[in-house]
C-alpha cells in the first residue's frame, strides 16, 4: 500500500456535484488516489473512464456501494480497508429526493412577498414527496442520505484515525435541513406526509456536530456543506431539463437576491473543495459552507451560522448508534 499521497473517497462520485467534486480534487491535490463510492458500475466505470482522460496519471478506482442498503456498506468498508490504509477525505454526497411534484399553488402565493428569498434558498414547503421503505425495513431517503454514510464512517474509523495526517469527512448537506421537518421521536420521518429530503439533511447536520465531539481529538473533523441550486439529475427529477434551461436567464437576475442561484456543478461545488483547501482545525463545526456566485458570475465560499443544538446531535448520535448495533448483530456476527 502506498501510503505517502493522499487518498479521497466519494460517495455519489459518478454524476453531478460528486463528479465535479472528484474532477477538481485531481487538479487541486496533484497526486491524490480516488474512491469513487458509487451504487451502479457501468455510471462508475464511464465516470472513472472520463476522469482518466482528463487526468491520465490519475490513481482511481471504484467501490460499489449502494448508501440505501446496510448489507452493501459492510461489504464496501471491507473492500476500502483492503485498498486504502489512510482516507484524508471522505465525501459523504450521495443523496437522494423522491419528488412527485412542486406545489405550484404555494409558489405563486409566496412570489410577492417577503418570504420569497426564502423559498427560492430553501425550496421549503414546494416540494411534494413520497416515502419508501427499504427491503431492510427503514426509510429510503433517511438511510441513503444518512444512516447508510453513518454506518460508513463508523465501519471505516481505523482507517480514518491517523496519528500524523488529520482526516476530513465533508458532508453535502443543503439549505432545505430545516428543524420543523426533524424530530428525535422519528428520526427515519417515516409515516409523515412530505419533509423527508429536509429531515435527512437537518440529521446530516446534526450527525456532523456530533462526530466532531466524539472524533476531533483523533484528528478526524466533520463539516457540512452546501450546494445551493444546481442541475443535476436530483434537480431534473423535480422539473424536466428543458425547462431548467428555460429559465436559465431567470436564475442571473435570481442571483441578485439568491447568490446559491449556482446552477452548474461548478459554481455548486466551490465550497467542498475549497474544504479540502484548508486546516480543518481551523474550520468551525458549527457553521455550512456555502457555494455561492454572485451576478457577475464570482464564485466564494460563505459560512452560515448552523442553528442546531449539541444535544439534540448526541441524542441523533446515540439513536443512529443503537439502530446500526441491530445491523452488525445481522450481519457481521
Ligand atoms: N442539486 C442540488 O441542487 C442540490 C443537491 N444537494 C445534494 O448534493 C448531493 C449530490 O446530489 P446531486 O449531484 O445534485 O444529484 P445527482 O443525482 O446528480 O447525484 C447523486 C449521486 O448520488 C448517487 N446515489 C444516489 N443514491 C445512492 C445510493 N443509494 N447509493 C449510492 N449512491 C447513490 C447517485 O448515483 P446514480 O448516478 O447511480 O444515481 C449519484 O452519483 C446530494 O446529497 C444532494 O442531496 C444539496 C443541495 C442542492
Ligand atoms: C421559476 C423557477 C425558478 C421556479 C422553480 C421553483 C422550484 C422548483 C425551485 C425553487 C427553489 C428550488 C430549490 C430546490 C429544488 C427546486 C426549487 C424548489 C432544492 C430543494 C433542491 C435540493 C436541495 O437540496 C436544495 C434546493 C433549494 C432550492
Amino acid at each position: 500500500m502506498d501510503n505517502s499521497s493522499k487518498v479521497a473517497v466519494i460517495t455519489g462520485g459518478n454524476a453531478g456535484i460528486g463528479l465535479t467534486v472528484a474532477e477538481r480534487l485531481l487538479t487541486e491535490h496533484p497526486g491524490l488516489r480516488l474512491c469513487l463510492a458509487c451504487r451502479n458500475k457501468t455510471r462508475a466505470q464511464a465516470a472513472l473512464d472520463a476522469l482518466q482522460l482528463s487526468h491520465p496519471t490519475a490513481h482511481i478506482s471504484i467501490v460499489i456501494v449502494d448508501t440505501s442498503n446496510i448489507k452493501s456498506v459492510y461489504n464496501a468498508v471491507t473492500e476500502i480497508k483492503q485498498m486504502y490504509s489512510h482516507i484524508d477525505y471522505i465525501y459523504l454526497n450521495a443523496g437522494i429526493m423522491q419528488v412527485v411534484g412542486v406545489d405550484w399553488n404555494y409558489f405563486w402565493k409566496t412570489l410577492f412577498t417577503k418570504n420569497f428569498i426564502h423559498m427560492f434558498t430553501t425550496g421549503d414547503g414546494l416540494l411534494k414527496e413520497q416515502e419508501e421503505i427499504t427491503e431492510e425495513n427503514l426509510e429510503k431517503v433517511f438511510t441513503t442520505n444518512v444512516f447508510g454514510h453513518f454506518v460508513l464512517i463508523k465501519e471505516l474509523e481505523s482507517v480514518l484515525i491517523n496519528g500524523t495526517r488529520p482526516c476530513q469527512i465533508i458532508w453535502t448537506s443543503s439549505s432545505n435541513a430545516q428543524k420543523h421537518h426533524f424530530s428525535l421521536d422519528n428520526i427515519q420521518h417515516r409515516n409523515e406526509r412530505g419533509g423527508h429530503y429536509s429531515s435527512s439533511k437537518y440529521s446530516t447536520d446534526l450527525l456532523s456536530l456530533a462526530l466532531n465531539e466524539r472524533l476531533n481529538n483523533k484528528g478526524v473533523y466533520s463539516h457540512v456543506t452546501c450546494p445551493g441550486l444546481v442541475m443535476t439529475n436530483l434537480t431534473f427529477g423535480i422539473l424536466p431539463s428543458w425547462f431548467w434551461n428555460l429559465i436559465l436567464p431567470i436564475f442571473w437576475l435570481l442571483r441578485i437576491f439568491v447568490p446559491t442561484m449556482n446552477y452548474d456543478t461548478y459554481n455548486g461545488s466551490e465550497a467542498l473543495v475549497w474544504l479540502s483547501k484548508q486546516k480543518p482545525e481551523s474550520l468551525d463545526p458549527m457553521c455550512k459552507y456555502v457555494s455561492h456566485c454572485n451576478f457577475m458570475g464570482k464564485r466564494y465560499v460563505h459560512q452560515d451560522k448552523l442553528k442546531i443544538d449539541q444535544e439534540d446531535a448526541n441524542q441523533l448520535y446515540d439513536q443512529l448508534n443503537t439502530l446500526e448495533k441491530k445491523f452488525h448483530q445481522k450481519y457481521k456476527s
